[in-house]
Order: C-alpha cells, then sequence, then structure tokens
C-alpha cells in the first residue's frame, strides 16, 4: 500500500538511464493516469453512489469495469452504518427529491467525519430554486471535487439561473466555464472539473486540460454521472492529489470513448464498447493516448 501511493505521488521519476531522455510533460501527464487507473483496479475501492435513477446502471457498470466497487446505497437509515466504509462518496442531484435531499447531507456528513473524500455532480442545477438550494447546502459540506458540465459550473459558481441552460445538457462550451470554474474552487475549497470537447480542471490556481473523448459521449444518458462516479473511485485511491486524480479519471473515460468510438454505430454500442474499453485499457495504450496538459 505504502509503495503504491508512493508512485502515485510521483508516477514518473526520472530515469538516469532512459537512453529516449527525459520523459516530456505529455508522457508524464500520461503515466500518472495509467498509475491511478493501476492503482483502482489494484485496490478496487468501495465507492458509495447517492445517483439519480437514470444513471444507475451505467454508473455501476463503469465503476466495476475501471476496477472499483460501487454501491446504490441512498437510505438514510444506511448512512451512519455504511458511508463511513465505504472509501469515497459519489452525490448526484439527478432526480432529486425531498427523501433524498435530508440523506445526502447525511451521507456528506459522514464522510466528512470518517476522512473520506466525496465528489458532487450538479446536474441541471439551475433548474429550480429547490435544486439549486440543495445544491448550495452540499457545497457548503465541502465536496472534495465537483464535477459538472458547463452550464451547471456557470450556474452553481454564479448561484443564480443561467438564461439558455437546456435541462441536463449543457448550452456552454467548457471553456466559458473556465472563470466560473477557478471561482467555484476559491470559494467552495474543491476542485472544479468542467467537462466538454475539452474538459478543464482546477483547483482555483492550476488549470489542467484534458482533450481526449468524442461527441458522440453526448448522446449516451448519464456519461457525464459516470464520469463523475470514476472521479470519486480515483480520488478514493489517491485523496491528497484531488486536481491529478480528477484528471486521470476525467482522461481515462474519454480515452475509453474514443477506443470505443473505433468500433461503434451510435450511441446504443458506443455504450457497449466504452464499459469494454474500460475493462481492457493497459498501460501502453494509456501512456501513449491520453492526452492530459497543464495550463500555464
Ligand atoms: N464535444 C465533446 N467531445 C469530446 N468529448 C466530449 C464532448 N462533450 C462531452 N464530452 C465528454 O463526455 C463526458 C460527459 O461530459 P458532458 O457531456 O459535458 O457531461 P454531462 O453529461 O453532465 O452534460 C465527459 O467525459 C466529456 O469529456
Ligand atoms: C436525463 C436525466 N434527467 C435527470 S438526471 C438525467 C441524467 C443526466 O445525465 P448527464 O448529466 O450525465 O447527462
Ligand atoms: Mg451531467
Amino acid at each position: 500500500m505504502e509503495e503504491q501511493e508512493a508512485t502515485i505521488r510521483n508516477p514518473n521519476p526520472a530515469s538516469p538511464s532512459d537512453e529516449a531522455g527525459p520523459p516530456d510533460a505529455a508522457s508524464i501527464w500520461a503515466r500518472m493516469a495509467w498509475t491511478h487507473l493501476d492503482a483502482v483496479r489494484r485496490r478496487v475501492p468501495l465507492v458509495q453512489c447517492i445517483t439519480n435513477l437514470v444513471s444507475m446502471d451505467i454508473a455501476a457498470n463503469v465503476l466495476l469495469a475501471s476496477g472499483a466497487s460501487p454501491a446504490m446505497i441512498h437510505s438514510i437509515n444506511e448512512i451512519q452504518d455504511f458511508t463511513p466504509k465505504a472509501d469515497a462518496l459519489y452525490i448526484n442531484i439527478g432526480t432529486l427529491s425531498a427523501e433524498w435531499v435530508p440523506a445526502m447531507q447525511a451521507a456528506a456528513k459522514a464522510a466528512l467525519e470518517a476522512n473520506r473524500p466525496w465528489v458532487l455532480d450538479p446536474v441541471a442545477v439551475s433548474a429550480s430554486s429547490y435544486r439549486m438550494e440543495a445544491c448550495l447546502e452540499l457545497v457548503k459540506l465541502r465536496p472534495t471535487v465537483i464535477r459538472g458540465n458547463a452550464s451547471e459550473i456557470l450556474a452553481l459558481s454564479s448561484a443564480c439561473r443561467i438564461s439558455g441552460a437546456k435541462g441536463v445538457d449543457s448550452a456552454h462550451e467548457s471553456f466559458d466555464a473556465l472563470d466560473a470554474a477557478k471561482s467555484l474552487a476559491k470559494s467552495s475549497n474543491a476542485v472544479v472539473a468542467v467537462s466538454g470537447a475539452v474538459d478543464f480542471i482546477t483547483d482555483g490556481d492550476r488549470i489542467i486540460s484534458c482533450s481526449n473523448g468524442v461527441s458522440m459521449m453526448q448522446k449516451i444518458t448519464a456519461t457525464g454521472c459516470a464520469v463523475t462516479a470514476l472521479i470519486a473511485a480515483f480520488v478514493a485511491i489517491d485523496p491528497w492529489n484531488a486536481l491529478k486524480a480528477t484528471a486521470s479519471a476525467l482522461a481515462v473515460f474519454g480515452l475509453a470513448g474514443e477506443l470505443g468510438m473505433e468500433m461503434a454505430s451510435g450511441p446504443a454500442s458506443l455504450r457497449m464498447h466504452m464499459v469494454d474499453w474500460l475493462f481492457r485499457l493497459n498501460e501502453s495504450t494509456v501512456a501513449t493516448r491520453v492526452r492530459l496538459s497543464e495550463r500555464s
């Protein structure tokens, strides 16, 4: 366990005998993504998911295929016993109901008390003031990571309704939400990830961008929810480096989408092939095809 953690903190130590010379920044990031995926497979983190009804199947299958252990447990009566046993908690407000809000809050508090990372997906946060208020209360419970599409991050960051946002889908490009993401990261103390054609991950100071993925992923419902679940698994195995773990999860997911698209004929087969590729990804594919970089 200690050896693995050390590897994650320093995923690519320079080797003086490396004939190819020192690795470039892109390959260091890609090797980091592999180290994270490998650690998830070895350590099989238990991820408690309180997620929407649409996403339960794909989120659980994405976690399983990647090597994590999903548990879709949302009854308030089980939080006290179960949440401290989980390695990370995932909360998603997609199909919010009055009954679930107290369970979400209790789980976030239990995760904090047990020193476990927890990850928030603010699905369609601007759809209603009820949803926005519930989400703002959750943000006060110090999520480790918040991942949303551009419209959601813009809305949450300004905590007001954004005209043009259409339900659960984004009406904005991820770059439009970059300043909002930085500001939300600073005010919430969370790592904030904005997904889109390019994903941006920030802690308020550093910004990592990820250009893996294919646009067809938007045509599968709950891909955003599923990648947020995957972020929870990656943060579970590297909680002190949530920025990097989040970037790795988005890159691995996007790469599985790219490889899946080579075999798919539409959204339904992409979903299947993407899950297969999360299971099949190997070191050389991840190390050569992940596209992460840090913006200066
Ligand atoms: N135009 C795009 N090109 C490539 N990948 C994309 C594109 N749009 C979204 N993705 C990917 O799809 C996944 C879900 O992101 P997104 O659609 O923004 O979330 P949501 O489903 O919450 O709206 C992410 O992994 C993201 O990188
Ligand atoms: C369609 C829908 N309605 C409520 S939650 C949900 C799924 C949203 O998934 P994603 O945010 O990944 O697009
Ligand atoms: Mg979403």
